[in-house]
């Protein structure tokens, strides 16, 4: 689907006048929905749309799209938008008592022309920040004040940057807890053709399992069926590995410890109605988290999450994934 479907560019307008970089637009997406639109120095792209804070779509230099996004995605409030960038926040999961994956990924944020400083250096990119603060509504339901500050950054090269800044602003000095996960939904050719280093050896808790603690093997993650699991403590740099693609997703976190590993297989894909039936054949969700020990803020206390994507051409090869194939060339 295009990402371009809905929108009109003819109505685009500068996001602030404030803004240093001339590539972010503010203009209408799908249904009419609030989107913003950031083009890279050399050809690269990306969109977010204000209704979740949601990124629906990051292009490289060479318009091709990284992020997988269903072609029965609704972008109608208040579903969430099925592909993209979901953030989970207050909630992740079911891990606790609110909604799955939380409110924030539902609610319309706003774009935020006077954020307090950064201390990197962020000429050189396009950006838009935006921000969520609770509606009374909002507070029956986590009964806290919060500002939710969201920077979304493409670099020179391509690569997307996203910092989360999560203040507790109550007043009366409640301080309150949260989980969080960047939910990414990462397009690939073939799942069976994937996999993913640097969770290997660690140990992870498993939704299909009752949320059971298991350790991983030793060897990379490959795919041959659903699987739904958290793993904790992990590095700061993950790799997806796209053999048939020969592209390599490079995950760099910071602040947020867990990685969640997701990708529902066929009978849970038929069961979402917002999903196709073979979709699953081409997303993996590895989702930069922090959910065994939920964030504590206090009033006035600010915490910080951070994830860079970047890809780079990998030509790996090495036979573990299907020596056949390697061997007959094919
Ligand atoms: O359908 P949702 O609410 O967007 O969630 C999709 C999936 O998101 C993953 O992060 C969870 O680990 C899964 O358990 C869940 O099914």
């Amino acid at each position: 689907m295009s990402s371009e479907r809905g929108s009109s560019p003819a109505s685009s307008v500068p996001v602030s006048p404030s803004t240093p970089h001339p590539h972010v637009v503010l203009c209408k997406g799908i249904n009419g929905l609030d989107k913003v639109v950031l083009r890279g120095t050399r050809g690269s792209s990306a969109e977010v749309y204000l209704y979740g804070g949601h990124l629906t779509s990051w292009k490289n230099d060479h318009g091709e799209e990284l992020l997988f996004l269903s072609s029965k995605a609704t972008f109608k409030p208040p579903k969430a938008i099925r592909g993209g960038i979901p953030i989970c926040f207050p909630q992740f999961g079911s891990h606790g008592s609110l909604e799955q994956h939380g409110f924030a990924r539902n609610r319309f944020w706003v774009i935020d022309n006077d954020p307090p400083p950064f201390p990197t250096n962020i000429s050189n990119k396009a950006f838009v920040d935006l921000i969520l603060k609770p509606s009374e509504e909002d507070m029956k339901i986590w009964p806290y004040s919060f500002e939710y500050r969201l920077r979304i950054a493409l670099g020179p090269g391509g690569d997307l940057l996203l910092t989360s800044r999560i203040r507790n602003t109550n007043s009366d000095w409640k301080p309150f807890s949260f989980t969080f996960a960047y939910h990414t939904y990462f397009s690939v050719s073939d799942i069976s053709e994937v996999r993913v280093e640097g969770l290997e050896t660690l140990d992870y808790l498993d939704n299909l399992q009752n949320k059971g603690r298991f350790t991983e093997q030793g060897d990379a993650l490959t795919f041959e069926s659903e699987v739904d699991k958290i793993y904790l403590s992990t590095p700061t740099k993950i790799a997806i590995l796209d053999h048939e693609k020969k592209r390599t997703f490079v995950l760099r976190k910071d602040g947020l410890p867990d990685a969640v590993v997701w990708n529902p297989w066929d009978k849970k894909a038929k069961a979402m109605t917002d999903f196709g039936d073979d979709e699953y054949k081409h997303m993996l969700c590895v989702e930069a988290a922090a959910v065994e020990k939920p964030i504590i803020l206090k009033p006035g206390e600010e915490w910080k999450g951070r994830l860079e994507l970047s890809t780079v051409p990998s030509s790996y090869c090495s036979g573990q994934l299907d020596p056949q194939r390697v061997l007959l060339g094919s």
